[in-house]
C-alpha cells in the first residue's frame, strides 16, 4: 500500500482499555491538503503523532511515503515535516540559531535567511526566541517543521494563537508548498481554514474516520442546500411565484428559500420583482452553506448515532 503518500488502514491504538484511535481509515493523495476535523479529544493528535512516527501504534498499518514510520529511517524522516500542536520551547537561542540548527540536520533545506523570510520573522531573526509574543513562536515551529524541504507535511493546529494577519501568512505559505506539490495534512478547528486550504477533509469523531471528502460533497452529505433570501416586496402581495412559495421567514421578516437549485430561484424572484416595479430583488443575498454548518451537522448527526 503506497501508492498515495498517506495511506492508514484500520489504524488503533489504545491506552488501557480506551481507544482513542478505533480502526481509522485514511488516504490522502498526492499534492492534496487534508482537512483534518473533529471535536476535542476525537484522536486527531494522536492519529498525526503514529503518522510521523512520535507514537507507537496498538495495530493496522500506516504507510507514509511508502514507508512504515514506526521503523525510523533517516531518509525518510527528512522528507516528512511536521508542526507539532504545542510550541516548542527553544530556550535563550535567536531565530536564525534555531533555524539553521534544524536546517542542518537534513540533505536538502531550505536556507535558514529564506525559511526566515517565508514565515514572516526577519524581523525578528536576531531576537531570542523566549522573548518572542506566543503568535511568533508558532510561526518559529512552522519554519522548524519546514526545515527539511518536506514532500509530505503535517501541521497539527499551525495557527492557532496567531493574529488574523499572520493566519494569513501562514495560509499563503500553505499555498505555497501546495503549488510544489507538498501533500500535507492540516489538523484545525478554524473550519474557515480548512475552507480556505483544504481540496478534501475528513472528519474524525471517536478514533474514527466518520466523514471525508471534497468540501462540497461533505455538504452533500449534510443536506445542506443553499439559502435565497430577500426583503419581502410588499406585504400585501402574499403571492411569490409558485414553486417558491413559502412563508415569510417569522423572526426577521425576510423571506428565506431553502433550494439546491439558487441560479433558477433568483431568476425567478427577479422575474417576480420587476412585475412588481422593482429593477432589484430587494436585500438579495443567496447564502451558500459554509463547512462550519456542514461540519456541525455531520457531527450532530454523530452524536445521534
Ligand atoms: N498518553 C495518553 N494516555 C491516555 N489517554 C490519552 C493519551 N493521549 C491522548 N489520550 C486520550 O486520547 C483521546 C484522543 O486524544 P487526541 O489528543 O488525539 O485528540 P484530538 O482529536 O487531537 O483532540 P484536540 O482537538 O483536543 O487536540 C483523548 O480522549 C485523550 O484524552
Amino acid at each position: 500500500m503506497s501508492e498515495n503518500p498517506i495511506e492508514v488502514k484500520q489504524l488503533v491504538k489504545t491506552y488501557g482499555d480506551f481507544n482513542a484511535v478505533d480502526g481509522l481509515d485514511m488516504v490522502v493523495h498526492r499534492g492534496e491538503v487534508f482537512a483534518l476535523l473533529g471535536p476535542n479529544g476525537a484522536g486527531k493528535t494522536t492519529a498525526v503523532e503514529i503518522m510521523v512516527g512520535t507514537r507507537t501504534r496498538t495495530s493496522g498499518e500506516v504507510s507514509i511515503l511508502g514507508e512504515d514510520p514506526g521503523k525510523d529511517r533517516r531518509a525518510w524522516r527528512a522528507r516528512v515535516g511536521v508542526v507539532p500542536q504545542n510550541t516548542a520551547d527553544f530556550a535563550e537561542l535567536t531565530v536564525r540559531e534555531v533555524v539553521s540548527h534544524f536546517t542542518a540536520f537534513y540533505p536538502n533545506p531550505f536556507d535558514p535567511d529564506e525559511l526566515i523570510e517565508m514565515v514572516g520573522l526577519t524581523a525578528k531573526s536576531r531576537s531570542r526566541a523566549s522573548s518572542m509574543s506566543g503568535g511568533q513562536r508558532r510561526r518559529l515551529d512552522v519554519a522548524v517543521g519546514m526545515a527539511g524541504r518536506p514532500d509530505v507535511l503535517f501541521l497539527d493546529e499551525p495557527t492557532t494563537g496567531l493574529d488574523p494577519e499572520a493566519r494569513r501568512q501562514a495560509w499563503d505559505l500553505v499555498r505555497f508548498f501546495k503549488e510544489r506539490n507538498v501533500t500535507t495534512v492540516l489538523t484545525t478547528h478554524y473550519l474557515d481554514e480548512a475552507e480556505a486550504l483544504a481540496d478534501r477533509a475528513g472528519i474524525i469523531a471517536r478514533g474514527r474516520m466518520r466523514q471525508v471528502g471534497t468540501l462540497s460533497e461533505l455538504t452533500t452529505l449534510a443536506g445542506h442546500t443553499t439559502q435565497v433570501i430577500c426583503d419581502p416586496i410588499d406585504k400585501d402581495e402574499p403571492r411569490l411565484p409558485k414553486e417558491l412559495a413559502v412563508p415569510f421567514n417569522d423572526h426577521t421578516g425576510r423571506v428565506s428559500l431553502a433550494t439546491d437549485q439558487p441560479t433558477r430561484v433568483v431568476q425567478e424572484l427577479a422575474s417576480w420583482a420587476k412585475e412588481r416595479g422593482h429593477d432589484e430583488v430587494p436585500g438579495l443575498i443567496v447564502k451558500r452553506p459554509t463547512l462550519e454548518d456542514t461540519y456541525l451537522a455531520l457531527v450532530s448527526l454523530e452524536k445521534t448515532e
